[in-house]
């Protein structure tokens, strides 16, 4: 499954970090970055919110972009008027790093989600020092003391942790631990498959003063017409942006416009 394979990838991965350079020193120059801009408070302004996601690859897709030149394409989302931008850390798979995290998130103000799979506390404190605002934190890879233990990290370290939920079950597990932002993601990260109408059925398991941001597969307007009807606080999307040649006029299109946004 590929989930697992991530996962073991990442475990790897955070080891070799770790022979480079301890967590004791890490955390001493976290120490010293500022708190960054509120993800939270921007995915709480009236109307549907945008997270445009840089992303290069992924295991479903294989490579999306053939150039990929990721600061031009946060600056074309900041103009464009999204609220955030998630950026892809993980290597394997979706070719990602935290050195292009790092470079976004010093070319924009748009808080930045570091979208990875967080396995090990020394991953929040790489996000933070990168210049995140937030982390992923996914359900179904962690249990429910690591995710309790994590999100107090973030919260911690001055970040958002979007909790990514699949089903109720997970949504009851993430507002167990006291999550502020669920992400309901319309793919299967155990197969792939892709349904709008998870976010959909799964709306009303979330409460009111809890974010609610809709996960992948946005394609059409009407797809947002229908996430918009069921009442989502945030769609996150990637690859249609990620295709699109000028993704303000993608935004557009999809009625998530600058001017648009606030009447959705
Ligand atoms: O490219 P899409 O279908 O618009 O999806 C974006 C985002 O939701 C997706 O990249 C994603 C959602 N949850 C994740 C967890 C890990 C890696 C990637 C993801």
């Amino acid at each position: 499954m590929i989930l697992d394979d991530l996962v073991a990838a990442t475990t790897a991965r955070v080891n070799a970090a770790q022979q480079q350079q301890s967590l004791a020193k890490l955390k001493v120059q976290v120490a010293t970055m500022p708190t960054p801009v509120s993800f939270l408070t921007v995915l709480r302004q009236p109307g549907l919110q945008v997270i445009g996601e840089v992303k290069q690859a992924s295991p479903s897709k294989g490579q999306i972009v053939t150039t990929f030149e990721p600061e031009k394409i946060a600056q074309a989302y900041q103009q464009a008027g999204v609220a955030a931008i998630s950026v892809l850390t993980e290597p394997s798979y979706f070719h990602g790093s935290l050195a292009i995290l790092k470079q976004v998130a010093a070319t924009v103000e748009t808080p930045v989600l570091c979208k990875d799979f967080i396995i090990e506390s020394y991953q929040i404190y790489q996000a933070k020092l990168a210049g995140a605002s937030a982390i992923l934190l996914i359900v179904a890879i962690l249990t429910p003391k690591q995710l309790r233990a994590y999100l107090a990290l973030a919260h911690q370290l001055g970040l958002t942790a979007l909790v990514e939920a699949h089903s109720a079950s997970e949504i009851k597990q993430a507002l167990a631990v006291g999550a502020q932002v669920i992400g309901v993601n319309n793919r299967n990260l155990k197969d792939f498959t892709v349904d709008l109408n998870n976010s959909i059925q799964l709306r009303s398991a979330v409460p009111a003063d809890v974010v609610f941001v809709a996960e992948s597969g946005i394609k059409t307007a009407a797809d947002v017409a229908r996430l918009t009807a069921a009442k989502v606080d945030a769609v996150l999307i990637g690859e249609t942006l990620m295709r699109a040649p000028d993704k303000a006029a993608q935004l557009r299109a999809l009625n998530l416009g600058r001017d648009q946004i606030a009447t959705n």
